[in-house]
């Protein structure tokens, strides 16, 4: 299928076996990141090469000097000769200094719940390095490297799911990966290649000892932002996914009502050129050009047309209108996350330049926190636009001349067609709508003895955003099977064969054949996709559609621009 690409197509297989340095790394600190480098890293298993620039390198030592020459000479500095948060009136010796980053990575160790997905600590951990390496943070290049060797042999620290309030950053589950990278206790666990170890064993086998952390560098390590940013930015590359295949199904949706092409007509977007809103206009033209199921009104006729309305409904009609929101509002977002996984969060941080260092706040992760309200809030709004284009699909007085409930053969009286299907799919819009509510309004103000007493709940709404993509997946393949079913319908009703490619656009064949194939169905001149309820398991079927769209499968390479 024909779309001007947003991004690429990647799967998301976990091939994660150690392997040397190719020209296909993904370089970090010299060129800022993507989010399709993060996705290629956290899930295809990407090797990852820290710079060589000899200028960033020095910056970085030059960091470690700074603080320990402060240590050494007793200046006051947060976190690194004083303790934490509301503690941080506490005075902190140099004797005391590598104990008081030791014992962070201990208190902070009181997570809960399940175990992140692996794809988003592998994530934050090339983020975590990559903030490192604008040498703000003094943490040496010795402990920066472990990421990547981390990342390069598939070790992948375990982290849970609860614990961060995203004010200092990931506090808590950052405290997982650092006692992993440093190997500071057994009851640190890590997966290897699929694997589950102890931190210790892991770092053996890996050639690696335990290594002592020095004055910052726990503070360095857990201070930022970079798991919920980690879990955001696979959000992000999974909702423009599901963006692209909604406007792949409305394109099968327009088709199955025998919907027009002319609400898309470029005159009507360009008098009012909001970005999102022509993109979804232009879409949709292309994805309809040279269907024979639409009727095909560019040139600007409309016909009356016996008992139905002279326009489509607005769910048609206002398509580009309403996604255009959800296009720019997504966009936004994904600048905003690939600002976040290119900064230095941290606090204090070091000035190398001007031998200062400053105390401030980039660890608070609101842009991650408000990004993924938004994101979840915009999900829902397209599963709702999908379940009222089903809604018309079904309903005789809407369908133009469809079955009710697209019952396939009408001859087996006892067929229902896509009831069941419909119900399920009623069941989930809500719960994505619901999903779309916002967290990061809901912080406490009295947390870590009132100094995180503004906090992003970035962390738990990025998680939240996962679940929400998750749903989305199941709910994209009920939305394909209605799409599929319809134009199969539509087809037979224009030409006497229900095998709609005949009929369908060519941009939306590819979509259509890759249900079908994902589905381990043919299409067929003589029957549509469901033709006797009790001739295939539709639960199946929405399972298989939800894994290979999970999995970037046959149905996301569809979608991808050409
Ligand atoms: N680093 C945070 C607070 C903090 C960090 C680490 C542990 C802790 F309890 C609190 C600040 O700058 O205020």
């Amino acid at each position: 299928m024909k779309l001007t690409s947003v991004q690429q197509s990647n799967s998301v297989s976990a091939k994660l076996a150690y392997t040397e340095y190719s020209d296909s790394s993904v370089n970090v600190g010299d060129d800022s990141l993507t989010i399709d480098d993060v996705v290629s890293v956290a899930r295809d298993g990407k090797q990852v090469r820290l710079t060589e620039n000899a200028d960033i390198l020095q910056g970085i030592q030059a960091s470690c000097d700074f603080i320990s020459d402060a240590v050494e000479s007793g200046k006051p500095i947060y976190g690194v000769t004083s303790g934490f948060g509301g503690m941080a009136d506490v005075v902190i010796s140099p004797e005391q200094a590598s104990e008081l980053q030791t014992n962070l990575v201990w208190f902070l160790k009181s997570g809960a719940g399940k175990k992140l997905p692996l794809a988003d600590v592998r994530a934050a951990m090339l983020l975590r390095a990559n903030s490192h390496l604008y040498g703000a943070s003094g943490i040496r290049l010795e402990l920066i490297r472990r990421m990547e060797i981390f990342l390069n042999a598939g070790v992948t620290p375990h982290v849970y799911e609860f614990g961060s309030i995203g004010a200092s950053g990931d506090l808590v589950p950052l405290s997982y990966i650092t006692g992993a990278l440093i190997g500071l206790d057994s009851s640190f666990t890590v997966d290897f290649n699929g694997k589950e170890m102890d931190a210790p064993t892991a770092l053996s086998q890996l050639g690696l000892s335990p290594l002592q952390l020095l004055p910052k560098e726990g503070l360095a390590m857990m201070n930022g932002t970079s798991v919920m940013t980690g879990i955001a930015a696979n959000c992000v590359y999974d909702a423009r996914i599901l963006l692209k295949l909604a406007i792949g199904v409305h394109a099968l949706f327009v088709q199955g009502l025998n919907g027009t092409n002319q609400s898309f007509h470029p005159f009507i977007h360009e008098s009012k050129p909001h970005p999102g809103q022509l993109w979804a206009a232009e879409q949709m033209i292309s994805l309809l050009a040279d269907s024979r199921l639409i009727r095909d009104e560019l040139d600007g006729k409309h016909e009356y047309r016996k008992q139905e309305l002279i326009q489509d409904r607005y769910s048609l009609r206002c398509l580009p209108q309403y996604l255009g929101p959800i296009v720019d509002g997504i966009s936004q977002i994904a600048r905003q996350i690939e600002t976040e996984m290119n900064s230095v969060t941290d606090n204090p941080l070091i000035d190398v330049e001007n031998q200062a260092s400053y105390h401030g706040g980039n660890f608070l992760g609101q842009y991650i926190g408000v990004g993924m309200d938004h994101l979840r809030y915009y999900l829902g709004l397209l599963a709702k636009h999908l379940d009222v284009q089903i809604a018309l699909l079904v309903s005789p007085e809407f369908n133009n001349g469809l079955a009710p409930s697209l019952v396939g053969n009408r001859e087996r009286k006892v067929n229902m067609g896509l009831k069941g299907l419909q119900i399920c799919g009623n069941s989930i819009m809500p719960l994505l709508t619901f999903y779309g509510n916002s967290l990061a309004d809901r912080y406490p103000t009295h947390a870590e003895q009132f100094n995180q007493n503004v906090n992003s709940q970035g962390y738990m709404s990025a998680n939240l955003a996962r679940r929400s993509i998750e749903i989305f997946q199941q709910y994209m393949a009920i939305a394909l099977m209605f799409g599929v079913q319809a134009v199969d319908l539509r087809s037979y009703k224009i030409s006497g064969d229900y095998d709609a490619r005949t009929c369908l656009s060519p941009a939306t064949r590819e979509l259509y054949s890759a249900v079908y194939q994902v589905t381990g169905q043919k299409p067929s001149s003589i029957r549509s996709y469901i033709w006797n309820d009790n001739e295939q398991s539709l639960d199946e079927h929405i399972a298989r559609i939800a894994a290979d769209i999970a999995d970037g499968g046959l149905i996301v390479s569809a979608i991808q621009g050409c």
